[in-house]
């Protein structure tokens, strides 16, 4: 009996793990899982590869219905039920433009602090990634707010890319979903006895083997029409936006065939896009921990983060602040979602309201504070 490296779908990060196992040259011996007593199940070797395999197109299936579901284009209509729905949801994830009041209220003596998702967010979902640009006035407003509050971007995309399109240099930014973090260039007046210039990078291991993944996605869907592969630096984004629908499965296999040499990689799901990236433990939620901690906030319980973002990989950073119990998430979306976040907002539009809000809420009351 040897042990031996097999690599096998893990259902819940959505790709591949490498466990260590016990492998006889006959039967493969398996620990049997929690639920089904009885020490250990044998099944042969070939068994095996065949569940993986099934697993592996289950997976396929489950990324390519998640994805068609998740699509706009299939809510056409709204017939009643979605209506309500669409309230009910409302209910436990009300507007934050509508609960202004409140949250305000509810950060009262403590130090806000912004987190802003890019894509979808401060800027429109458009087809062609390199062209998703933010307004002007969607600018000005984060600059004004960046005034006000510790303000950092944290997005999907590779840092110089998020920072062509938001041209601030004052903000902290989190690119390669938080595995890229750099503070403001420009010197930040707040610091609370954190650190300004940080640059923390905790996947650079892995930048040749995105690299070497990314050249050879590029190869292996160059026979899909409209398909896209973006070199996020520490991870990839494979498009499925402008891929007609009947070949999502087809793109999904294509990605699936070159990821199983590389499992110190896994997907995750965005908005009509296979996110590539390292299995290290890191995300937007863990980015967000680690900004806090570079702005002096670590173990404060006068800080009210707050988050706002429109896609999965937002969901993490949600979480984090549910679990701390701090500042709460906003959702940016128009269909009702599964979301940890407490409020929402439906597109980048009520965004840019709800951080001019934010701005003038801020400059009334430091007026009030000057004039007594
Ligand atoms: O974390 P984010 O800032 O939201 O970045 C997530 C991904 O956003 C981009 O893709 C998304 O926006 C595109 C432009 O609107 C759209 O064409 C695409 O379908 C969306 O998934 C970006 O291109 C990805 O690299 C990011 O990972």
């Amino acid at each position: 009996m040897t042990k031996q490296n097999v690599t096998v779908s893990d259902t819940k990060t959505g790709f591949n793990m490498t466990i260590s196992m016990a492998v006889s040259n006959s039967p493969v011996f398996v620990q049997k899982p929690p639920a089904a007593p009885g020490g250990y199940i044998s099944i042969s070797r070939k068994k095996l590869l065949k569940n993986l395999e099934v697993n592996g197109a289950q997976r396929i299936n489950s990324w390519v219905d998640s994805m068609r579901a998740s699509s706009p284009t299939h809510i056409k209509s709204t017939p009643s039920s979605l209506t309500e729905d669409h309230s009910s949801w409302m209910v436990h994830h009300p507007s934050a433009l509508e609960m202004f009041e409140q949250i305000i209220n509810a950060s009262k003596g403590k130090q806000i602090v912004m987190f802003l998702d890019y894509d979808g967010t401060l800027s429109p979902i458009v087809d062609d990634p390199d062209r998703a640009f933010m307004s002007d006035k969607m600018r000005a407003t984060v600059k004004k707010l960046a005034r006000c509050f510790p303000t950092a971007i944290v997005s999907g995309r590779c840092r110089d890319k998020v920072y062509s399109f938001v041209k601030l240099a004052e903000l902290y930014y989190a690119g390669s979903h938080g595995m890229d973090i750099k503070g403001p260039a420009k010197g930040s007046k707040y610091k609370k006895g954190g650190q300004a210039g940080i640059l923390f990078q905790p996947a650079s291991e892995f930048l040749p083997m995105i690299d070497e993944v990314y050249k050879e996605l590029v190869e292996k869907t160059k026979s899909t029409p409209g398909a896209k592969v973006e070199n996020n630096r520490f991870c990839v984004s494979v498009h499925f936006r402008c891929v007609e629908e009947k070949k999502w499965t087809d793109l999904a296999q294509q990605v699936r065939s070159v990821l199983k040499d590389y499992p110190r990689l896994r997907l995750s799901q965005g908005r009509k896009v296979l996110e590539i990236r390292p299995t290290i433990k890191w995300d937007k939620g863990k980015a967000l921990e680690f900004l806090l901690e570079s702005l002096g906030y670590a173990n404060c319980t006068d800080v009210f983060p707050v988050y706002i973002g429109d896609d999965r990989t937002d969901e993490d950073a949600f979480k984090i602040l549910r679990d701390r119990g701090q500042g709460f998430g906003i959702l940016v979306s128009k269909f009702p979602k599964d979301t940890t976040a407490s409020y929402s907002l439906q597109e980048p539009s009520e965004v840019m309201n709800f951080l001019q809000r934010l701005v003038e809420w801020k400059q009334l009351a430091y007026r009030g504070r000057t004039r007594m």
